[in-house]
């Protein structure tokens, strides 16, 4: 990446502050770009989904990996309840949604509060031996009793095929067909997974990410307090592929004590460690066993370090700086933090990251862990809180005694609850990342870049003032 002649920044900068500048190319088609990322990862989009407990859980590990990005069980789960997780995840299949499920004799209220799981807005009626002989969506339960039975009102699937039916031919059925979602069945005719119109056709253009073995890929976080090296263990036990040691001054001492604990029970698992947002921060934690440093103080939603410390750095800057010194030691960085729009994310790989890390953003999502709740106004959100707020930290330290937890209390650096609004257009987290994917292979196309380390190579930034941003926002409603 280079500035663009006479930009050389005076200050740090954040993604606001900073435009990509397009050069000639050479790409003929924004599908010709490759966006996997070379970070040992094994993720084939640059996006990882935060160890937060509003954002990741199973639904979301699913549904991300299945697209190619990877998702950070947060360091607060059970130990138990991770391996369950984990397991759940690996015996998913790599096309095919995960159904929702009910019986006949169900209520239709059971169907309309399982609808939100999901975004593919249907459940499915199956007998006892788990063949499926009915779909309900939220238009077949309108105007009935609550306490219809389902099959009262299921309707007949359209278009019922086995799971190695091509994508494509699932697409063309049901656009034929008209109808709303595809059930898949296995040898037995047993319900096996579902796919929308929209899913059958991402299913041709993402690549899930999947172990050696073909199952979908899942990290997760450990902090730094305790037996570090036991937690690694039961992670990796688990079946875990990635893991993140994560705090957040990841400079310090047990840090780096921490690291080493990782890496002598597994030289091999890729390991990312954080948060820092200085070049020595991030030589420190690669010479302590990491493969990836996480980069970022204070740009996070949730996040309030920045008012409550002053500790921080503009996250443009941060990730530009250690971004640099990890690749003088063949090693990558995660931008985590701060990412508002599409546009963050193609800024984030152009200053060099190998991934950018995304939290509260996909916290308003059908996937993420919270119940679906409704605003004044009729409007969908889910809460979303950090992981250094109170809320957090009631919870992390809930089995210590209750001194320790009033002392612990006292440091709070984080939200406890916020509302993030579903948006209407985009109300699943595919439908996120079909819009972050598309500007990032549009950035590229700009700078001439057919994958990740090119468009690194070759991305040429300039900065801007905040008229300058402003004017990059689209006016919906005139002026
Ligand atoms: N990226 C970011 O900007 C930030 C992210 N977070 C996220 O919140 C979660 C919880 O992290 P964390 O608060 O580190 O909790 P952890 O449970 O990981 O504990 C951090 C440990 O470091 C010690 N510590 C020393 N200095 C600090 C400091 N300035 N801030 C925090 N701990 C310090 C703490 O001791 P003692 O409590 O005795 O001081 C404690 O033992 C993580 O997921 C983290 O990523 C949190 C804040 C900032
Ligand atoms: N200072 C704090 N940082 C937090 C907290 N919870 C999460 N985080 C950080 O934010 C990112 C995600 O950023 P987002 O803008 O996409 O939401 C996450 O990975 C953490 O590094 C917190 O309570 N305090
Ligand atoms: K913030």
């Amino acid at each position: 990446m280079r500035f663009l002649d006479g930009h050389g920044p005076a200050h740090d900068l954040t993604y606001d502050d900073v435009f990509l500048v397009p050069s000639r190319s050479g790409v003929e088609s924004r599908f010709d770009v490759d966006l996997s990322t070379v970070d040992g990862t094994g993720a084939t989009i640059p996006i990882v989904v935060a160890n937060m407990t509003a954002v990741a859980g199973r639904r979301m590990a699913e549904t991300v990996a299945r697209r190619g990005g990877l998702v950070v069980l947060p360091q607060d789960v059970d130990p138990a309840a991770v391996a369950d997780i984990v397991a759940w995840v690996k015996h998913r299949h790599p096309v095919w949604d995960t159904p929702l499920v009910l019986t006949g004799g169900d209520a239709v209220a059971d169907a309309l509060n399982l609808i939100g799981k999901r975004a593919h807005g249907a459940v499915v009626v199956v007998d006892e031996d788990g063949r499926p002989r009915g779909v309900v969506d939220e238009a077949a339960c309108t105007g009935v009793d609550r306490f219809a039975r389902v099959a009262e009102v299921a309707y007949e699937p359209a278009v019922t095929c086995p799971l190695d039916t091509p994508s494509r031919e699932v697409f063309e059925r049901l656009h034929a067909a008209g109808a709303q979602v595809a059930l898949g069945v296995d040898a037995d005719g047993k319900l096996a997974g579902i796919l929308t119109q929209t899913a059958a056709l991402r299913a041709g253009i993402y690549t899930p990410a999947v172990d050696a073995q073909g199952r979908l890929r899942v990290a997760a976080a450990v902090g730094i307090n305790g037996d570090v090296a036991a937690k690694a263990e039961s992670l990796l036990a688990a079946g875990i592929d990635t893991l993140v040691v994560d705090t957040a001054h990841g400079h310090q001492e047990k840090m780096i004590a921490a690291l080493k604990a990782v890496r002598s029970v597994s030289p091999a698992v890729p390991v990312v460690a954080g948060n820092v947002v200085t070049a020595e921060g991030t030589r420190d934690l690669i010479a302590a066993g990491a493969d990836v440093v996480k980069v970022g103080v204070g740009p996070g939603a949730m996040c309030t370090t920045r008012m409550m410390t002053g500790v921080g750095r503009p996250q443009f800057s941060a990730v530009l700086e250690c971004a640099k010194a990890a690749r003088e030691l063949g090693k990558h960085v995660w931008a985590d933090g701060g990412v508002r729009h599409p546009r963050d994310v193609a800024l984030a790989l152009a200053a060099g990251a190998s991934a950018a890390m995304v939290g509260s953003w996909f916290a308003g999502t059908h996937e993420s862990p919270g119940d679906l709740r409704y605003d004044e106004h009729g409007r969908p959100y889910k809460e979303s809180f950090g992981m250094a707020s109170k809320r957090a930290v009631g919870a992390r330290t809930r089995t210590d005694n209750v001194f320790e937890r009033a002392r612990k209390a006292l440091f709070e650096e984080g939200i406890s609850s916020s509302r993030m609004l579903l948006d209407p257009q985009r109300p699943g987290v595919e439908d996120l990342l079909d819009s972050i994917c598309s500007g990032v292979r549009s950035a590229f196309t700009y700078a001439g870049a057919r994958d990740i380390e090119d468009f690194h190579r070759s991305a040429v930034v300039g900065i801007q003032s905040a008229a300058g941003f402003a004017e990059g926002r689209p006016l919906p409603a005139g002026w």
